[in-house]
Order: structure tokens, then C-alpha cells, then sequence
């Protein structure tokens, strides 16, 4: 069955209720029946949910320990010390974002969460290789706080102990499109990769529904590599029936989910799916996604085998860049 028709009769299947495990023991596997299966899984997750947690992702646990507990500790300082970094004193966003600065749903009242934002760094700072000088459009050097000291260097290890996974996960995708494992390479060459430390406060009593923790939204990039906080239900994830399907943490998951950039590649074959996060649980949540993109000056045209007489081109075509900065000035440049 081609693309395009496996799409549609995903389409007209029931709407999904809970959101596949997929395990990735076998993801560095080089024997191709092995790989075409594990493709197989993915793209039927891509193409029914557009979201999918991965089980033995391979990131280590101390990388996650050390990253949260320094967001905890950073997201513990006075506002007024945080704020000395806020995100719309630097170019594209780097940086601090208070509760409620955000609107990842534009018609929302602001998200109620606190951010702090970044991008590609070495982990050695006197390694630098250049890439941030290619982001064009999207460029913006990093910032960092002071406090805790130990922040840059427990973010940027998560940063690329996930970009590492991101990066093994590309040729599955392709794979799953049928399209030649490197087809990605040549378009991935700057990791075009931006992280996010999140801290939801409780919501309890009456939730408006114009400001929860982050508002409904897609994700913007190619795919997102979401870690949350176990046993605190916040994610949730919007069918086609328009029902909220609840993504609770997993222990020793991390979720997969679709963002705009393979939607638009993908003509929607690869679905790029709605959700939000609301914390009712009483106590703080923290996640951090890690939202995985084309580099910036990549066009997103759709590729040739997920078009057809009965499935037009979708979308205009736009460049990865440009894409991902409208969206970063509608969220918080207002
Ligand atoms: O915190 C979460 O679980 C979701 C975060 C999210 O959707 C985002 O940052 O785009
Ligand atoms: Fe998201």
C-alpha cells in the first residue's frame, strides 16, 4: 500500500485512546529486519497518533537527575534574578520566560508555567564548531544564569545525550517513509535543536480554561523528545474525535511526539498532534522538552511519495527557519 493510502485509511480508523510504548532496545540494530519492524511501529504511531513514548531510550539517568535537579534549583530563585535574563531582552527568544508571558494557544490569557530556553552549545565552551553562525534567521547565542553554577553544564549534558537519541531516531523516520535512512543527514547537519526546562505551579480549585499550563497547541520542529515528572499527570493529547486522551509519565519513558516541520514534510501523513499540559496535582511539575528540527535554512517541501492527485500539497512551502520564528514571535512577542 503506498503512502498516501495507508495515510487515508489511517484517517478513516477510530479515533485513538491511549498513546503506543515503543521500545527502543534495538535502535542502533543494523540488521534490516530488525529495523524495518521497529520503522514499521513508529510509522504506524506517526501516522494514527503522532505521539509515541520510547522505552530504553539509552539517556542516562544521572544526565536526567542532574538536569532536574538544577532546574529545580534555578526555578527556586527570586523572580527578580531570573528576570535579568527574560527572554525578550535577547534575540530569538534565549533565555527566562515568566508565568503567564507565553501563549503557545493564541487565544489563551498566557500559559501558567516559567520557562528557560536554549539552543545548540558544545559542552566545552572553547569546542566551538561554528553551527550556531548557520542559524540564520533563528540565531541567538545562549545565555545563562549565574545560579545555580552548575545549570549550564547539567542542561547542556541532557541537551546532548537527547540530541544523540534524536539523532538515531531520523533514519527510523525515514525509514518509515520509505525514503533511504540518510535522507535526513544532509538536512540535520546543525542540530537545530532547542531545549526547554518547564516548572507548572499547582492549579487547584476552578481551572479557567484560558489559562492552564501550557495552552492547546502542536509543536513546531520536526519532533519533540519530552521528559516528564513521574507520577504527576499533566500531558494531555487531542484526538480526532476531540476527546483529551491523559499522557501520563511513564516510569523510564520519554514521549515522542510529531511537531509541524515532518507535518508539512510529510503533506499530514505524519500527524502533528494538538495537546496541552494542566497541573492538577497540588504540587510543582517540571518537564523538559527537547523540540528536535530540520536545520533553518531548509525548505519544507513535502516529499514527492506523500502527495497525490487525491492528496494535494497541504502547505505552502517555508523555510525551517522562518517557520519556527513566526511561531516564537506569536507565542511571546506580544
Ligand atoms: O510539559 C509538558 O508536558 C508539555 C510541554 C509542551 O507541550 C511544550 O513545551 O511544547
Ligand atoms: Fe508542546
Amino acid at each position: 500500500m503506498s503512502l498516501v493510502d495507508a495515510a487515508h485509511k489511517a484517517e478513516r480508523t477510530e479515533a485513538f485512546s491511549h498513546i503506543p510504548v515503543i521500545d527502543l532496545s534495538d535502535v542502533s540494530n543494523r540488521d534490516p529486519t530488525v529495523r524495518k519492524a521497529l520503522a514499521d511501529t513508529i510509522r504506524d504511531a506517526c501516522m494514527n497518533v503522532g505521539f509515541f513514548y520510547v522505552a530504553n531510550h539509552g539517556i542516562p539517568e544521572t544526565a536526567i537527575a542532574n538536569a532536574l535537579s538544577a532546574t529545580k534549583e534555578y526555578f527556586s530563585l527570586p523572580l527578580e534574578a531570573k528576570m535579568e535574563l527574560e527572554n525578550k531582552k535577547t534575540p530569538n527568544f534565549k533565555g527566562y520566560n515568566p508565568v503567564r508571558s507565553s501563549r503557545n494557544d493564541p487565544l489563551s490569557d498566557g500559559d501558567m508555567h516559567e520557562g528557560f530556553e536554549f539552543g545548540w552549545e558544545a559542552l566545552k565552551a572553547d569546542d566551538y564548531d561554528g553551527r550556531q553562525a548557520k542559524d540564520g534567521a533563528m540565531a541567538g547565542a545562549n545565555v545563562w544564569p549565574r545560579e545555580p553554577a552548575r545549570f549550564r553544564e547539567a542542561a547542556l549534558a541532557y541537551y546532548h545525550a537527547a540530541v544523540e537519541l534524536g539523532n538515531k531516531l531520523f533514519p527510523l523516520f525515514a525509514l518509515a517513509l520509505e525514503l533511504p535512512e540518510d535522507y535526513f543527514d544532509d538536512k540535520t547537519k546543525n542540530s537545530a535543536a532547542l531545549m526547554r526546562v518547564l516548572h507548572y505551579p499547582p492549579q487547584t480549585g476552578p481551572v479557567d480554561d484560558r489559562v492552564v499550563g501550557i495552552g492547546a497547541h502542536t509543536d513546531w520542529e520536526c519532533f519533540t523528545i519530552l521528559w516528564q515528572e513521574p507520577a504527576t499527570q499533566a500531558l494531555q493529547v487531542l484526538n480526532k474525535e476531540k476527546q483529551w486522551i491523559d499522557a501520563p509519565p511513564l516510569q523510564g519513558t520519554l514521549v515522542i511526539n510529531l511537531g509541524d516541520q515532518f507535518a508539512r514534510w510529510t503533506n499530514d501523513v505524519f500527524k502533528s498532534t494538538v495537546h496541552r499540559a494542566i497541573n492538577r496535582s497540588g504540587v510543582r511539575r517540571y518537564s523538559i522538552p527537547l523540540f528536535f528540527g530540520t536545520d533553518y535554512d531548509v525548505k519544507l517541501e513535502p516529499i514527492s511519495s506523500c502527495v497525490s492527485p487525491d492528496r494535494p500539497p497541504k502547505y505552502e512551502v517555508v523555510t525551517a527557519g522562518d517557520y519556527v520564528k513566526s511561531k516564537l514571535e506569536a507565542t511571546y512577542g506580544h
